[in-house]
């Protein structure tokens, strides 16, 4: 993340004063989760809260729930948050939160009272108006609405604007589940037109067919999109042909995972991850954890344009081996920004204890998607930055310092 940020500063005119405080984070809550097991027994489990800029508005990220979740891991994540939410001229800083957990090891239950230890533990550093939370790997509207019900006891009132990507019941908006895929199909739209070619008929490969990529996987594929090859964390299945979305989601929703599809699916073939991302496609979305194109992926990748559903998903040798390669690749900040958009909305929606319809929230999507590609374009054609992340990074900085310069000095 600092390399993306430090590769984009040479275009931007940040002043000396500001730019040491957009490298490091506000603060980070490092918080120890007591929780009950089925078993009776009590296990202690790791979790943090990154904040780290709030010049443009309150702190604005979600929780993870994954064995890998590390204090630095959630310092990327939350620095991404924030050029993110300026990219999209969004009124929010960034953060994140995560706990070292194992979902997969743990009931039902377990998780409910791990997220009540958690929300227990952040409980003092979020709030409507100055961190709100929201999914991200492995949570989703009920881990959501746990952390809803736990704050507002502590309220004596309900406080649905403390998170987002709430079930509907509980003041969720319409669109929020499918914000983050219909966005990548949004972006990968605009990137088509830009590069003056058809979306109808190209080939897609997908990594991960969780919240992002499963939504991705069907809109591009309802969009006229070949969605050639889709993966998880149990192995990957490819069709030449196109593979039926459809009956790979309904496969996954009775046997867990993705592996096996290959032996129900005439066409279909098991794919490791690996030659998932060096498939020869029109597009790869790499839509699960960060480091996947590594620079030795990145020699091999043979797709014409990458779009970044992950956060982080090209490590900064990748980065450097695509550029070079003259591959195409728009940046997570932008592409995934669907997410945060409508939790935007969703916040702004409960703050008026007002609802709007699912067009109108997809249609403002659109809109405010369409114009942070246009701001981005802008300064990849006017500033003779070398690649679209760049350009990115370039309106998020100058957004961000602009915000701390105009607050005043120190
Ligand atoms: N949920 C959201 O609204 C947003 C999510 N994102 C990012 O999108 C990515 C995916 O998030 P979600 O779909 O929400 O998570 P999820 O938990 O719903 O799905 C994650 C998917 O990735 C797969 N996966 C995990 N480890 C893997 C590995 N080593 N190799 C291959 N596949 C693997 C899982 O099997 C699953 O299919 C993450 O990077 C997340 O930060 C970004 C913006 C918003
Ligand atoms: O919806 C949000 O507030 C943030 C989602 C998120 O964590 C992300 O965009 O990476």
């Amino acid at each position: 993340m600092l390399s993306q940020v430090e590769r984009a500063r040479e275009f931007v005119d940040v002043p000396d004063d500001v730019y040491p405080q957009l490298r490091t984070p506000e603060r980070t809550l490092k918080v120890s989760l007591p929780v009950r097991r089925d078993d009776g027994s009590v296990e202690v489990f790791e979790g943090y809260r990154c904040q780290y800029d709030s010049a443009r508005g309150p702190y604005k990220g979600g929780i993870r729930y994954h064995p890998a979740v590390s204090m630095d891991e959630v310092t990327a994540l939350a620095g991404w948050m924030t050029w993110k939410s300026a990219v999209v001229d969004l009124p929010f800083g960034g953060a994140k939160g995560g706990v070292v957990c194992d979902p997969a090891e743990l009931s039902e239950g377990e998780l409910r009272r791990l997220t009540r230890a958690y929300t227990d533990g952040v409980r003092r550093v979020i709030g409507p108006d100055t961190d709100i939370p929201a999914p991200d790997v492995n949570t989703d509207p009920q881990t959501m609405a746990w952390l809803m019900d736990t704050y507002s006891r502590y309220e004596d009132h309900a406080v649905p604007e403390v998170v987002t990507g709430k079930p509907l019941e509980i003041g969720g908006t319409e669109g929020r589940v499918e914000a983050t895929g219909r966005g990548i199909t949004i972006v990968t739209e605009r990137t088509f037109d830009y590069l003056d070619t058809n979306l109808d008929g190209a080939s897609v490969a997908i990594q991960g067919f969780g919240n992002v990529g499963s939504v991705a996987a069907r809109l591009l594929d309802e969009r006229g999109a070949d969605v050639v090859a889709i993966s998880d964390v149990s192995g990957g299945v490819h069709d030449p042909d196109g593979l039926d979305v459809q009956a790979l989601l309904d496969h996954v929703d009775t046997a867990g995972y993705v592996e096996g599809f290959e032996t129900v699916a005439a066409g279909a073939d098991a794919v490791t991850n690996e030659q998932l991302l060096t498939e020869d496609v029109d597009v790869l979305v790499p839509a699960a954890i960060e480091d996947v194109i590594t620079e030795e992926i990145a020699r091999d990748l043979s797709a014409d344009v990458v779009v970044e559903a992950a956060n982080g998903p090209t490590t900064a040798a990748g980065d450097e081996v695509l550029r070079q390669r003259d591959v195409p690749v728009v940046p997570d900040i932008l592409a995934n920004a669907g997410g945060v958009v409508v939790s935007h909305l969703e916040w702004v929606q409960n703050t008026q204890q007002y609802s709007w319809s699912r067009e109108e929230v997809n249609r403002d999507l659109r809109q405010r998607l369409t114009r942070g590609f246009e701001d981005l374009l802008d300064v990849y054609e006017s500033r003779d930055v070398p690649d679209l992340r760049t350009a990115a990074y370039v309106v998020a900085l100058d957004r961000v310092a602009a915000a701390h310069e105009v607050r005043g000095p120190l």
